[in-house]
């Protein structure tokens, strides 16, 4: 499928890689029985698919925003094996979570942080829902406070989903829009963000660990409430306005006008979309 390269990134050329092979048992079962019948591939294999088409857009010397999640994982796996072939040089990586530091320390990717490398050249990470202004929620894994910290920090950031992650609004898919808050009386904070959406029907959940009733504690040290919303919440950047305006409020899971390229995986191939196309 012809990819249209958004035209912020047309004089860039990406990194020297192979061709994008997604190792598919399906696909080569479909393969031999007909060259023209279709491949179906999973959803971890679609979102590899965008991952791997993200990191062809970075190069040697680059500071990256190394984003977390299932997507994200095969974004830091691909750039780990192009700096063991020798193929990207001199990579930086900022790590969004404690979970993705871990992984790119197993893999020898250098690390470092905001602190010492305040300007990011280029961050790639999932999404858990995309509208189509490229508004994200983030955060249903717990790392939106970081990836919001790198990926505001970052001059490009590129989202890689499959795409059941597509929205018509955010918010309004009736799953979880996250904010992480201080743990110090989390039910009055949870009451008060109730309180601003009551039109909407909002109803907000203190996270628990899996299988557990004790409350999720991010990487941070602070809960998270997923909020459910029963009906559109409005405009999103007075919703987000009025979610930070509480004290005891950390941050939110809605990224507004923040991503740069979205880089979608689906049933008919990887598309590219540019902000301002
Ligand atoms: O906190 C988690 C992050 O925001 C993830 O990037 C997001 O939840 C998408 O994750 P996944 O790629 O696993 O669907």
């Amino acid at each position: 499928m012809a990819i249209a390269y958004p035209h912020y990134l047309a004089s860039e050329k990406p990194a020297a890689v192979e061709p994008l092979m997604v190792s598919s048992p399906s696909a080569s079962a479909s393969a031999s029985a007909s060259s023209r019948a279709p491949v179906i591939l999973t959803q971890d294999e679609l979102k590899k698919m965008a991952a791997y088409k993200a990191v062809e857009f970075v190069q040697s010397g680059m500071v990256l925003g190394l984003g977390t999640g299932s997507t994200a994982k095969h974004a830091v796996d691909r750039i780990a094996e192009l700096l063991k072939q020798g193929k990207l040089k001199n990579i930086v990586g900022i790590p969004t979570s404690n979970m993705t530091r871990d992984q790119a320390v197993s893999l020898g990717i250098p690390l470092s942080d905001l602190d010492t490398h305040p300007i990011v050249d280029l961050a790639i990470d999932g999404a858990d829902e995309v509208d189509p202004e490229m508004n994200l929620v983030k955060g249903r894994g717990g790392s939106l406070l970081r990836e919001k910290m790198v990926e505001a920090a970052s001059k490009k950031f590129i989202v890689i989903v499959d795409e059941s992650k597509l929205v018509k609004h955010i918010g309004g898919s009736g799953l979880a829009m996250p904010v992480e808050i201080v743990p110090f009386c989390w039910k009055f904070t949870l009451k008060r963000l109730e309180m601003l959406f009551m039109e909407a029907g909002c109803v907000g959940k203190l996270r628990l660990f899996k299988d557990s009733d004790k409350p999720f504690i991010t990487d941070n040290g602070n809960y998270i409430i997923d909020l459910y919303f029963k009906k559109d919440m409005g405009d999103l950047k007075a919703a987000s306005d009025a979610i930070l305006r509480l004290a005891g409020v950390v941050e939110h899971g809605m990224f507004l006008d923040m991503a740069t390229t979205l880089i979608v995986a689906g049933e008919f191939g990887v598309t590219l979309k540019n902000k301002w196309t």
